[in-house]
């Protein structure tokens, strides 16, 4: 297995709160791999400690090779890790090509132009590319989310809860986006998701966090309803 992402011994606080527990884990290039866990074990502050919006109290993240640790979170996302938020967060007042634009700067190839693959993936999109972002629907702002987090050629694409509070045929359309961004693009996924179906049609592996620790990893097939009452129903 080639991994994209290797976490070692990593430790986060949040004064003195200690949220990250010795985390060791692997992320395997090519696949997408869906963290899970209750509400509140870790799951956004793992992927804001990937994005280096979090400091860490110790460990490495190895993303190919590269420790990220040191790397402030611009320098992150032009090395290709592309980051879609809990939440979304698009800006409301700039118009749907605007927020596609705003991470181009990061490429490190200089390309001035949103890729013409994310327009295809996401036609509702390219119809509105005048309208504000506040004006779209939660299911179109989510769409904008991953197409703007792909405007940067990711390699690595951390999606945290994308189907929160969106209606289910988006739900649908955002897990076969997903899907090919795995197969056809080749790219490595980390999916933050609490919906189980979900998580099954979309995700090639699981890891579940519960308290801050890695309790249970497999590949998908594996997670078994023992793990499911232990960890994840309420
Ligand atoms: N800025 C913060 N300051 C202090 N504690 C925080 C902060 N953000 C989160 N926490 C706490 O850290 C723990 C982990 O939160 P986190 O949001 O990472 O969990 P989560 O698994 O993503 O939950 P959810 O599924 O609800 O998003 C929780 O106990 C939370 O209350």
């Amino acid at each position: 297995m080639i991994s994209m992402l290797n976490i070692q011994g990593l430790n986060q606080f949040y004064g003195q709160s200690h949220t990250l527990w010795d985390l060791d884990i692997q992320i395997p290039a090519g696949q997408c791999t869906c963290v899970m866990g209750r509400n509140g074990v870790g799951k956004t502050t793992l992927m804001q400690c990937i994005m280096g919006l979090l400091p860490l109290k110790s460990g490495a993240m190895l993303y190919q090779g590269q420790d990220l640790a040191r790397l402030a979170a611009e320098r992150r996302a032009a090395l290709g890790i592309g980051f879609v938020p809990q939440g979304r967060q698009i800006f409301p007042l700039l118009t749907v090509e605007e927020n596609l634009r705003i991470g181009l700067p990061a490429r490190p190839d200089g390309a001035r132009q949103v890729p013409d693959f994310i327009h295809e993936l996401f036609p509702v999109l390219k119809q509105m590319l005048g309208r504000r972002g506040g004006d779209l629907s939660g299911g179109q702002q989510q769409q904008l989310a991953i197409g703007r987090a792909l405007a940067i050629d990711p390699k690595l694409l951390i999606l945290d809860e994308p189907t929160e509070g969106i209606q289910p045929n988006i739900v649908q359309e955002i897990g076969e986006i997903v899907r090919r961004l795995v197969d056809e693009l080749n790219l490595t996924v980390i999916l933050v998701e609490q919906k189980l179906p979900f998580a099954r049609r979309v995700a090639d592996r699981f890891l579940i966090l519960d308290r801050g620790r890695l309790v249970a990893q497999g590949d998908m097939d594996s997670l078994d309803d023992n793990l499911i009452k232990q960890y994840l129903t309420v």
